[in-house]
């Protein structure tokens, strides 16, 4: 479902340039459970983020289903991630200052969905995590665990076709980290969500299906 062709990625800044990533070539496929590692500063985010289609390569192809979206505009590109992509971050990214079932619907405002609808189907994506009883708490009020449950019914209320994880267990003590991991293994095996993660425990990456190992900018095979 996604591919990338030689891919680089360079930042220019005043005076450095950092070679973030260079020569990747990678296919997921539908329905995969992977997981990315590697030392700190290699290059996972930004190999995250070019799959997550939140940030271009300097160089090469990323093909979505078969398609080369090397010519899209900041427009297409958006929409494209709004419809298949789900992302998950370390520290959630939850709006304090709106409820929980708000912070889920926010996806699916760009969309042309009702607010009834829209209403129904966040509370269908907080009970999929267990956070039915939730809906109406500010995500202050809520453990990180609770925040991280809702930051992916956020991630998977619009159905995504590929949900995209930064260390989604990073600021969770392992009992709640093991309790995201179960999360996202019932949506893979369940609900059959491509998954693609990044992490730093090797106790996680060895529950998904394929270890993606990146060192200095490239994959190690
Ligand atoms: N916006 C940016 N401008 C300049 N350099 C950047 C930028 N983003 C990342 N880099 C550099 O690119 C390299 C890869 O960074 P990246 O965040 O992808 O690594 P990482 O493997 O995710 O690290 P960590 O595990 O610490 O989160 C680093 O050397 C980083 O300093």
């Amino acid at each position: 479902m996604l591919n990338l062709n030689n891919i680089a990625k360079t930042y220019q800044t005043e005076k450095i340039e950092t070679i973030a990533l260079k020569n990747i070539n990678l296919n997921i496929n539908r329905g995969e459970f992977i997981s990315i590692m590697g030392p700190s500063g290699c290059g996972k985010s930004t190999l995250l983020n070019i799959m997550g289609l939140l940030d271009e390569p300097s160089d090469g192809e990323v093909k979505v289903n078969g398609k080369s979206i090397t010519s899209y505009h900041d427009k297409e590109m958006a929409s494209l991630r709004n419809s298949k992509i789900g992302f998950i971050f370390q520290s959630f990214h939850l709006i304090q200052d709106l409820r929980v079932i708000d912070n889920v619907e926010l996806p699916l405002l760009y969309r042309k969905i009702s607010a009834k609808e829209r209403r129904r189907l966040a509370t269908a994506a907080l009970e999929r995590v267990g956070l039915k009883a939730r809906t109406s708490h500010f995500p202050s009020q809520l453990s990180g665990g609770q925040q991280q449950r809702v930051a992916i019914a956020r991630a998977i209320v619009g159905k995504p076709e590929l949900l995209l994880a930064d260390e989604p267990t990073g600021n969770l003590d392992s009992h709640m980290g093991n309790e995201i991991m179960q999360i996202l293994e019932s949506l893979h095996k369940d609900d059959k969500t491509t998954i693609v993660m990044v992490t730093h425990d090797d106790e996680l990456a060895k529950r998904t299906e394929r270890t993606i190992r990146v060192y200095d900018g490239q994959l190690i095979h």
